[in-house]
């Protein structure tokens, strides 16, 4: 098995060798201490840094010469930050934030950063993510959209798949009448590479209840965020 293979084995077989299901990255958290969890983050930037070295290798660099002696492990570190999205879920990013409150207007959040890796170039896209809803007497602590962002946002994506992702889990913790996600986003595998086009900008909506239902809803959500 080369070292790539062995990253993949760490980090995303689901299956032990013995063809018994490994548990998926939530449920297994659920019973890991923190302590256990620093232990598997150590162990994986371990393997993955090495598969680094590997790569500074084949791509005729000398990964013993000073500068970048210590270049693989911090790249190692540096994915498992873009990919720390896989260790989360809802429960523990939403937490008990939700409040009861007789408000039934329109809330949006708009021009939140995001920073997601393309899963088919593993190189960035970036932007913005606007996010309304209308409240069915909860609303959800602020910063937690943002964290919805983050987890979702922190794994390898495609820019729709994230959009609707953002927009079921705020759907299924808040239980709004409504989610509207809009995405702004520049793709570096555009910009870096491939068709090299520098200025393209890709937009994604997901419109769910009655933001998918009721135009004037809609438009309300699109002309806030403009
Ligand atoms: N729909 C969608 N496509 C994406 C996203 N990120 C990257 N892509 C596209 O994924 C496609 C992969 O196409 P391929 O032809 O398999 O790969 P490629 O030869 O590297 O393609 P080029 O980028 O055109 O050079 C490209 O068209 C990318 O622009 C995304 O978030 N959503
Ligand atoms: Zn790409």
């Amino acid at each position: 098995m080369n070292s790539l293979e062995s990253v993949d084995t760490v980090k995303f077989s689901s299956m032990r060798p013995d063809n018994s299901k490994i548990p998926k990255k939530e449920e297994e958290n659920e019973f890991k201490t923190e302590l256990e969890n620093e232990e598997t983050k150590s162990i994986s930037s371990s393997q993955i840094a090495k598969s680094y070295s590997d790569i500074l290798a084949l791509i005729g660099e000398n990964p013993a010469r000073q500068g970048l002696e210590k270049t693989p492990i911090r790249a190692a570190n540096a994915l498992l930050h873009f990919t720390k999205g896989y260790t989360q879920n809802i429960n523990d990013v939403v937490q008990d934030a939700i409040f009861n409150e007789d408000v039934d207007d329109m809330v949006i959040v708009k021009d939140i950063d995001m920073y997601s890796l393309c899963e088919h170039h593993m190189v960035p896209f970036f932007g913005k993510v606007s996010i309304g809803y209308l409240p069915n007497k909860k609303v959800i602590g602020l910063s937690k959209l943002a964290r919805i962002v983050e987890m979702f946002s922190r794994r390898l994506q495609i820019q729709e798949r994230l959009t609707v992702e953002i927009a079921n889990a705020i759907m299924e913790a808040l239980e709004p009448r409504g989610v509207g996600v809009v995405v702004h986003a520049t793709h570096m595998c555009m910009v870096m590479r491939g068709v090299e086009k520098l200025s393209s900008k890709t937009v994604t909506s997901a419109m769910l209840g009655e933001f998918r239902n009721d135009s004037k809803t809609r438009q309300e959500f699109l002309s806030l965020i403009k």
